[in-house]
């Protein structure tokens, strides 16, 4: 063959290599959009949509009009029942009402595709149920709850709350989507916000924000280093700083132990399901059932011997004086309207359940809103 055949041969591979390369770099490029826009489907495992549920039955019908009716479906209307009228009798008794603000909605995690809103409680396993709501809320973005670490489910951006939206669209959630909660034994939840925040080295920023001042208003004759450090408060401490009313009054309690009751306004806001820390992982299934993604997205289990329990906290408790024991009962007697007041043993003489002024078994007064600050009507 003669050079110059050859030569065109040559370029006309060439050619068809570039063409060849460029056709199928395209096509990459075609894939690689369509899966951005389409996360779910690129990502889920299970080949299903967890992203939406338009069209299917939202979590609140499955709640309240179950297709069949079972025993956990009864279990929840019983505790709703408790609460509600628990929250009843108060306000019959009560005569100041108080009305949410927005500010009051911080802790409301909203999930628009599921129709969901979860009311965070620190110290409840809350950490796993934000991971949970990143992976419904994030569109694909996550599979796995446990793939998210434990610092980036706390980021407030990455998860939507309640206070972002308008009054009317407030309202709207809070009559359609399905509200729910966890609560925890309230001494117990605060025997373990205790032993996280101000037994471990790491929690330095506690340790200096807190534990200062715990030292400084609760110990006599306090070293210099415990002064400057707080990372050495003794549960003692910890509680005489809780019941203290100084405490309240210089600024609001940090999330870790602030009563369910002011996180989450039980009594204002009607909840749908109120799961319980020693059922957990049973209850936290059944609202991944009642949302249509059980069948592929388990709540995280988790086998910590650490764990703070029953036995630790009655050992916690029996360093307190009876008469700080009643005044943390009292200080803690409205979180026990969501426990179904289980009372704790080791209380010595059991007070009469306390509740406070200001309930109002409402959920939210659209035309009550002012400038943020907190309202209250006659
Ligand atoms: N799946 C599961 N089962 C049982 N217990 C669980 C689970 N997930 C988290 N936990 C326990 O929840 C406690 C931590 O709660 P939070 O994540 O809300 O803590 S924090 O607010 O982020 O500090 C912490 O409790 P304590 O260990 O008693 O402190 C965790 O052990």
């Amino acid at each position: 063959m003669k050079p110059a055949v050859l030569e065109v041969m040559r370029m006309n591979r060439v050619c068809r290599m570039v063409l060849v390369t460029s056709v199928g770099s395209f096509i990459l490029v075609i894939f690689y959009f369509q899966s951005m826009l389409h996360p779910v489907m690129r990502r889920n495992p299970f080949g299903m949509d967890i992203c939406c549920r338009k069209g299917s039955r939202s979590p609140l019908q499955e709640l309240y009009n179950p297709t069949q009716l079972s025993n956990t479906a009864i279990l929840h209307q019983i505790r709703r029942d408790q609460v509600t009228d628990t929250c009843r009798a108060n306000s019959v008794s009560s005569r100041k009402r108080r009305v949410l603000t927005p500010n009051d909605l911080k802790h409301l995690v909203v999930d628009e595709d599921h129709e969901m809103i979860y009311c965070y409680v620190p110290k409840v396993a809350c950490t796993n149920w934000k991971r949970v709501m990143m992976v419904l809320t994030g569109r694909g973005k996550y599979n796995d709850p446990m793939e998210i670490p434990a610092n980036e489910a706390h980021v407030s951006s990455n998860l939507k709350t309640l206070n972002q939206y308008s009054i009317p669209e407030i309202n709207h959630r809070l009559k359609n989507y399905m509200k729910f909660l966890f609560v925890r034994e309230p001494f117990e939840r605060l025997v373990s916000a205790y032993r996280n925040k101000f037994t471990q080295k790491y929690n330095t920023s506690f340790h200096k924000r807190y534990g200062t001042k715990i030292v400084r208003r609760q110990r006599k004759n306090a070293t210099q280093e415990a002064l400057r450090k707080g990372d050495d408060v003794k549960f003692e401490e910890f509680v005489a700083y809780l019941i203290d009313p100084h405490t309240q009054r210089e600024e609001p309690f940090n999330e870790h132990w602030q009563t369910v009751y002011s996180l989450c306004h039980p009594c204002h806001i009607h909840y749908d399901l109120i799961g319980k820390y020693e059922t957990l992982e049973e209850d936290s299934n059944y609202v991944l059932q009642l949302a249509g993604v059980g069948n592929y997205l388990k709540f995280p289990t988790y086998a910590k011997s650490t764990r703070t329990t029953d036995e630790m906290t009655t050992e916690f408790f029996q360093n307190i004086s009876s008469l700080h024991q009643t005044q943390l009962f009292h200080f803690s007697s409205r979180d026990r309207i969501t426990c179904g007041q289980k009372e704790s043993d080791f209380v010595l003489s059991s007070p009469e359940l306390v509740l406070g002024n200001n309930i109002l078994p409402l959920a939210i007064d659209a035309g009550k809103y002012g400038n943020g600050s907190e309202n209250h009507m006659l």
